[in-house]
C-alpha cells in the first residue's frame, strides 16, 4: 500500500497548450493518504478517467510529478507500479475458468498454492459466484464477468492501490449495492488505497470516506460526504450532490446584508462588501421550510418521491426546490423560510466562507 502524491499534475491531450482551457487536467495538488478509499466523482469529460490514468502510468502528465510514497514513479510504466485496476468492462481470460481467473494475479506472483486456495475462495463467496467457480468464463453473463474483473481486481494483498474506472457500469442496480457495500468491507478489512472513478453521486457517496469532486478539469472539493451536502465550495457540488441540487438564488450583498428581492439575511462571519460579479445564496431543498411565514410563492409542481415529496416553486422569478414529508400539505397561500444555520454565500461560484466558522 502506499501514499499517493500527485504534484503540481497538469495535462494537455495537444502539443503546445497555451491557455488553461488546453488542459483537460488543469492542476491537481493532492495526496491520496496510504489507506483511504477515496471517489474522483465528477461529470463526463472532467478529467476523472485522465487522472486515474496518470496515477497507474498509463499517460505521462505533462506537467508535475507523481510519487507512490517516497518513490517517483512519474516515469515508472504501469507494470512497474504495482496496482490493480478494474475497468468499466470486462477484462478476464474467456478460456480460464472462474477460479482459475481470479488466481491468475496470484500464481503470476508466485504465491503459494495453499495461499491461492484461500483467497481466491474468499474472493468467489465475496462476488457470490461459488457456483461457477470451475466454470470457463467464456458462456457467462456481462455481469458475472464484470464480478470476475473486480475480483481480480481485489486478490492480491500487496499492491499499492487498487483503481476501479466506473466499475459497477454493467453490473444490474440491485447487485451494485451489494457490491459497493462489499468493496467497503474489504476496504476496512484490508486497508487498501483505493480510488474509485465515477459519475454517479451514490456510487461515491457510499463507498468513500473521501469524495474528490472534479469539474472542468479542477478539483473543486475534496470532502467527507457530509462536507459536500453542508458547505459545498463551488456552485457545482452544490448542484451535482443532492437530489435535487442545492436551489442557488441571485442575491446582492451590502454592509454584510445579503438580499435576495425584497428578503434581507444577516449571515455571520460574512464581508461587509464583496467585489464579484455574481452572488448567490445557496440553500438545499432539505433546508427550505414551506408554510405560512416568509417569503410568498407560487407553487408550480407537486412531485412524489416515495417517503418524500418535491415542491418546485417560483419565489420572485426564480424556481426553488423544498423537500417534504410526503404527509405535509402545501398550504393555501404558500411561504418559504430559510433555516439561517444552512445558508451559503457564493461570490463568482466559490463559497464565501464565514470569519472564524467553518
Ligand atoms: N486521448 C485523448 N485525446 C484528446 N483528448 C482527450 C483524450 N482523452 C480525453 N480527452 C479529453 O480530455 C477531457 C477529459 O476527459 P476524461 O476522459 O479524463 O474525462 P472523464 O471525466 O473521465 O469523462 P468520462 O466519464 O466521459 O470518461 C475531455 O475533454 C476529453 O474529451
Amino acid at each position: 500500500m502506499a501514499r499517493i502524491n500527485l504534484k503540481d499534475i497538469r495535462h494537455a491531450y495537444m502539443d503546445n497548450p497555451t491557455s488553461d482551457d488546453d488542459y483537460a487536467l488543469k492542476r491537481v495538488d493532492h495526496v491520496f493518504e496510504d489507506g483511504g478509499a477515496y471517489a474522483l466523482l465528477g461529470p463526463s469529460g472532467c478529467g476523472k478517467t485522465t487522472l486515474l490514468n496518470i496515477i497507474s502510468g498509463l499517460l505521462r502528465p505533462s506537467e508535475g510529478a507523481i510519487h507512490f510514497g517516497t518513490v517517483d514513479v512519474t516515469d515508472l510504466p504501469t507494470e512497474a507500479r504495482n496496482i490493480a485496476q478494474v475497468f468499466q468492462f470486462p477484462v478476464v481470460y474467456d478460456t480460464m475458468t472462474v477460479y482459475d481467473n481470479l488466481a491468475f494475479p496470484l500464481r503470476n506472483r508466485g504465491v503459494a498454492e495453499d495461499v491461492v486456495d484461500r483467497r481466491v475462495r474468499e474472493i468467489i463467496g465475496m462476488i457470490g459466484l461459488e457456483d461457477r467457480a470451475r466454470r470457463k468464463a467464456q458462456g457467462l453473463t456481462a455481469d458475472e464477468k464484470q464480478k470476475i474483473s473486480l475480483g481480480r481486481g481485489l486478490a492480491r494483498a500487496d499492491v499499492n492501490a487498487i483503481l476501479f474506472d466506473e466499475p459497477l457500469t454493467v453490473i444490474d442496480p440491485h447487485m451494485k449495492w451489494a457490491l459497493r457495500t462489499q468493496l467497503k468491507e474489504l476496504h476496512r478489512r484490508f486497508g487498501h488505497t483505493m480510488v474509485y472513478v465515477t459519475h454517479d453521486q451514490t456510487e461515491a457517496l457510499t463507498f468513500a470516506d473521501t469524495v474528490v469532486v472534479m469539474y472542468e478539469g479542477e478539483i473543486v472539493q475534496i470532502g467527507t460526504p457530509e462536507e459536500l451536502f453542508e458547505r459545498p465550495r463551488h456552485t457545482f457540488v452544490g448542484y451535482f450532490i443532492g437530489s435535487p441540487g442545492m436551489n442557488l438564488l441571485p442575491a446582492a450583498m451590502d454592509g454584510g446584508i445579503v438580499r435576495i428581492g425584497g428578503q434581507s439575511f444577516a449571515l455571520p462571519g460574512m464581508p461587509q462588501r464583496l467585489s464579484a460579479k455574481r452572488i448567490e445564496l445557496g440553500i438545499r431543498p432539505e433546508f427550505v421550510r414551506l408554510g405560512r411565514e416568509g417569503m410568498p410563492v407560487s407553487i408550480a409542481k407537486v412531485e412524489d418521491v416515495g417517503r418524500k415529496k418535491i415542491v418546485h416553486a417560483d419565489l420572485e422569478g426564480e424556481t426553488i426546490a423544498v423537500v417534504i414529508d410526503e404527509d405535509s400539505e402545501v398550504p393555501a397561500e404558500p411561504c418559504v423560510a430559510f433555516d439561517p444555520a444552512h445558508l451559503n454565500l457564493y461570490a463568482d461560484s466559490w463559497r464565501v466562507e464565514p470569519e472564524g466558522r467553518p
